[in-house]
């Protein structure tokens, strides 16, 4: 299986906490808490490492809580090339109730200099230069790096004829997909975000999602949380269809970076050459299998191939 190249701008240390009820202006005692390296793009990675792919997580991570994410990604098995910039990488807060309801309070992260820019942009070249099979780019951008840098990645990576993967919200998806990566992953209020009006019902979504594709990407996976995914293509003779993914019903515990397993997975199965119908349905059965515990990708479960089966696909026309 090729390489993939995952990159976060603006990784995090989550702090999950699970608790009963949140219940704002009190003290909250939580059942669990758990700090890990994390950020898009590194769930990503994590996950593809686990299916088996050769890794490589580049971006920018504080020198000074470096240390937990190189204990990570030695035990996840991937190949570190982070610009290491001055300070701390930022801690993101997942508040996750009994009712499978989350709370996110994420940080901006640590501002980045002209000179970590070039430094990146630098080990981009390089990292490019050796061919991967992929490149996924996921997660925001932080303080000291505007849009259109965003956009300049993409181009760089799209011109080497390499696929490139993209996952970001707000100014920076909208930056993103004017340089038209091969796929994105929005979920319907990045989707939202993007059009620059809200998508009243789903008929809304999936024309602002045939409009992407129409406009160049090739592949466009709209994620609608527990309602599944929506896969919008162009077929080689220049059609748009789309196909619709339901996934089972399953008792939540924690939805935090669903988004990225999806993500994943539906890559590990373009790189291993899946017909569309079965990467659609492994990578909405693996999110839907996340969901059960906090963490990304497989759990300990043993009915993962049940997962699979009793997901629905559907055309839509
Ligand atoms: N409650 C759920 N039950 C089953 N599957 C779920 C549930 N929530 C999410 N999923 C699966 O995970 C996928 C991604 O979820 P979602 O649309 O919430 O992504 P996201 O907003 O990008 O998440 P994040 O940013 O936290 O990674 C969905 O398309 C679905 O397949
Ligand atoms: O602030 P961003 O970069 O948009 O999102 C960051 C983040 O919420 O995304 C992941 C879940 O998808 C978490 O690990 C992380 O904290």
């Amino acid at each position: 299986m090729g390489e993939v190249l995952a990159l976060s701008l603006n990784p995090a240390l989550d702090l999950s906490v699970a608790l009963d009820t949140l219940t704002p202006g009190t003290v909250n005692r939580a059942s669990e808490s758990r700090m890990s390296a994390a950020g898009k793009g590194n769930n990503v990675a994590r996950v593809l490492a686990a299916l088996g792919h050769e890794v490589t997580v580049s971006g920018f991570l504080g020198r000074d809580n470096a240390g937990v994410f190189e204990r990570a990604f030695a035990d996840w098995g991937v190949i570190d090339e982070f610009v290491r910039v001055p300070g701390d990488t930022r801690i993101n807060i997942k508040l996750a109730e009994q009712s499978g309801r989350v709370s996110d309070i994420n940080a901006a992260g640590a501002s980045i200099s002209a000179e970590a820019w070039q430094q990146l942009e630098q080990r981009f070249d390089k990292q490019l230069a050796r061919s991967p099979a992929a490149v996924v780019i996921a997660g925001s951008l932080p303080p000291g790096v505007v849009p259109e840098q965003l956009g300049r990645l993409i181009v760089l990576v799209r011109e080497r004829g390499i696929p490139v993967w993209l996952d970001t919200s707000g100014e920076a998806l909208i930056a993103g997909l004017k340089a038209c990566p091969t796929a994105a992953k929005p979920n319907e209020h990045e989707l939202a975000e993007w059009v620059g009006t809200a998508l009243n019902g789903e008929a809304e979504q999936l024309a602002a999602a045939r409009q992407l594709v129409e406009s160049g990407i090739d592949d466009l996976f709209l994620s609608l949380g527990e309602r599944g995914v929506c896969w919008c293509y162009r077929t080689p003779d220049g059609q748009t269809m789309m196909l619709r993914a339901r996934p089972p019903q399953v008792r939540v515990v924690n939805t935090v970076g669903a988004g990225d397993t999806l993500l994943a997975g539906l890559l590990h199965a373009r790189l291993s050459q899946w017909s569309g119908e079965a990467g659609l349905r492994f990578a909405t059965a693996l999110s839907a299998d996340a969901v059960r515990r906090i963490g990304v990708g497989r759990s300990d479960g043993d009915d993962f191939a049940t997962l699979c089966e009793q997901v629905r696909l559907e055309a839509v026309s």
